[in-house]
């Protein structure tokens, strides 16, 4: 560090260009797409204090050269945001399934036991009643850490963070440290990224590490949770079905007004309920007990938490109109998440009631989950093929391949490729007592068709949905002729 006359004064660390804000260090990060280094210039325009760069530059700034800028934005922007893990309780949730919603129960569990907490999701960073807008899961590092700078600044004493596979591997989670680190359960998936199996699940076990976190919280209800649990280094609570979870769920019912689980731990026997709708939410408000529990939330406290909190968006969000379908918007995209919504939705029908399911696949994007949808989605009774954001790919070549998967299917099965056309069909062609189940976007409110983003184009189900229940598409219509035009 230099002192003196001399001394270069950074304020943050940012790591895109188009972020730069005056004083800052801006990390030129090389990458798949781009090259960080490519924009010191820009960011030297917009006020950049000084670069973090793998090789000098040719920019008037003072340069700091390192092996792996990557690998330095953990503990660099940790360090720049004054450390906050040092300052708050931070619990990890990772999983294929379920993160966000055990987010944001856990965020409740630990609110309702008296500390103030923020929540960083798919759906955004929130504390209290202010929601800040992420692009990815689990931000970039830099931005990570002055979210949790920015929660600790407006009271927040502790905070739950989505951690993805993807965000565990590239070194976006670098620099924390977690009291709790929970594991929701595991299906293939992001396998574009991370190669084979065997190494999306390694990412998310690297949680699970003393120098990462201090305890586990693990389903164990399938294997490789169970094998997360025999061999994590740190402490584990086991939770699950299986007669050996520490945590262990006797009984569930799941309806349309919520979830209720009964559950046994060393304590003693507790009835939870929350108003999650689907069983596949059974697992993660165990986890979220045993969270709770190993943070000290009292007992009472937690069961208090649980109850008040509210959903997250688009996950199993249920619109009921009288005289009317019901309508199931949800995030589920893969197999496993669309078989448990299906199971679901199946629930939620009256007798003899017809199960609707509008399924689409997003373009470019791990392409070997598009026949496992369509298998999955043999259970419902008509099927409406879509477009789910195609990212320059053909939407109909897309589609072709989910049929693969409903081959001989009982199903009927119609290709809509209008995504609007499509839910607003399967809402008009079902009766009082049937469901309709749109799948795939949950609470995603960018539709993307191009391999541009700056294409996408504002698309959500939900209210799609909405304006199809109450027979006035011509609303929707409008505003995306409006936004077209
Ligand atoms: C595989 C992956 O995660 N890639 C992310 C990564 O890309 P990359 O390293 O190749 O970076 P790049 O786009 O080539 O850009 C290189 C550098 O130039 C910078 N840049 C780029 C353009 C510019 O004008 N100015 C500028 O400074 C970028 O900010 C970056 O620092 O860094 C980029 C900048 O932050 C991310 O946008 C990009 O996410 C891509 C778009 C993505 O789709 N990621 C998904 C797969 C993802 O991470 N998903 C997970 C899991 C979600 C889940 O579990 O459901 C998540 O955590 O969100």
């Amino acid at each position: 560090m230099r002192t003196g006359e001399d001394a270069l004064l950074v304020r943050g660390l940012v790591s895109d260009s188009r972020a730069v804000v005056p004083g800052c260090l801006f990390a030129c990060v090389p990458g798949a797409s781009s090259d960080g280094h490519r924009f010191a210039a820009a960011a030297a325009a917009a006020g950049a204090a000084a670069l973090l760069v793998e090789h000098p530059v040719p920019v008037p700034l003072p340069q700091l050269v390192v092996p792996s800028v990557r690998a330095a934005l953990g503990p660099v922007g940790a360090l720049l945001a004054g450390d906050p893990s040092a300052e708050l309780r931070i619990v990890a949730v990772t999983g294929s399934n379920g993160k966000t919603t055990t987010s944001t129960l856990i965020r409740g569990v630990l609110d309702a036991g008296g500390w103030p907490t923020g929540v960083v999701t798919t759906v955004g960073a929130r504390f209290g009643d202010q929601l800040r807008d992420t692009a990815l899961t689990t931000p970039e590092a830099p931005e990570l850490q002055a979210t949790l700078r920015w929660m600790l600044e407006e009271g927040a004493r502790s905070a739950v963070v989505e951690a993805s596979s993807i965000a565990l591997d590239m070194g976006r989670l670098d620099g924390l440290a977690f009291e709790v680190a929970v594991f929701t359960g595991f299906e293939e998936d992001h396998l574009d990224h991370h190669g084979t199996l065997e190494h999306y699940w390694a990412s998310k076990a690297r949680l699970f590490e003393p120098d990462r976190a201090t305890a586990g919280v693990v389903v164990v209800d399938e294997p490789w949770g169970r094998r997360l649990a025999d061999q994590a280094r740190i402490p584990v609570v086991r939770v699950g079905t299986a007669p050996g979870a520490d945590v262990r769920v006797l009984d569930s019912l799941s309806d349309a007004s919520g979830t209720r689980v009964l559950l046994a731990d060393g304590d003693g026997v507790h009835l939870l309920a929350t108003s999650l709708v689907g069983r596949m939410h059974v697992t993660n408000i165990a986890a979220a007990w045993a969270a709770g529990r190993l943070l000290g939330v009292p007992a009472p406290d937690v069961v208090a938490g649980l109850a008040a909190v509210v959903p997250p968006p688009g996950r199993n969000t249920v619109l009921r109109t009288p005289g009317a379908p019901l309508v199931v918007v949800d995030y589920a995209h893969t197999p496993g998440a669309l078989e448990l919504a299906l199971e679901t939705a199946r629930g939620l029908a009256d007798p003899g009631g017809r199960v609707h399911l509008v399924l689409g696949a997003r373009g470019r994007r791990d392409r070997y989950k598009r026949q496992g949808l369509g298998t999955a989605a043999r259970a419902a009774d008509e099927v409406w093929l879509t477009n789910e954001g195609s990212h320059g790919e053909d939407p109909a070549a897309i589609v072709a391949e989910l049929r693969t998967g409903l081959l001989g299917a009982e199903a009927t099965v119609r290709t809509v490729l209008d995504r609007y056309e499509a839910i607003t069909s399967a809402v008009s062609a079902a009766r009082p007592g049937d469901v309709v189940l749109v799948v795939g976007r949950g609470h995603e409110t960018r539709l993307q068709d191009t391999a541009d983003p700056r294409d996408a184009v504002h698309f959500d189900d939900t209210e799609v949905a909405r304006a199809a229940l109450r027979h006035e598409p011509d609303a929707v219509l409008d505003e995306r002729e409006a936004q077209a035009s």
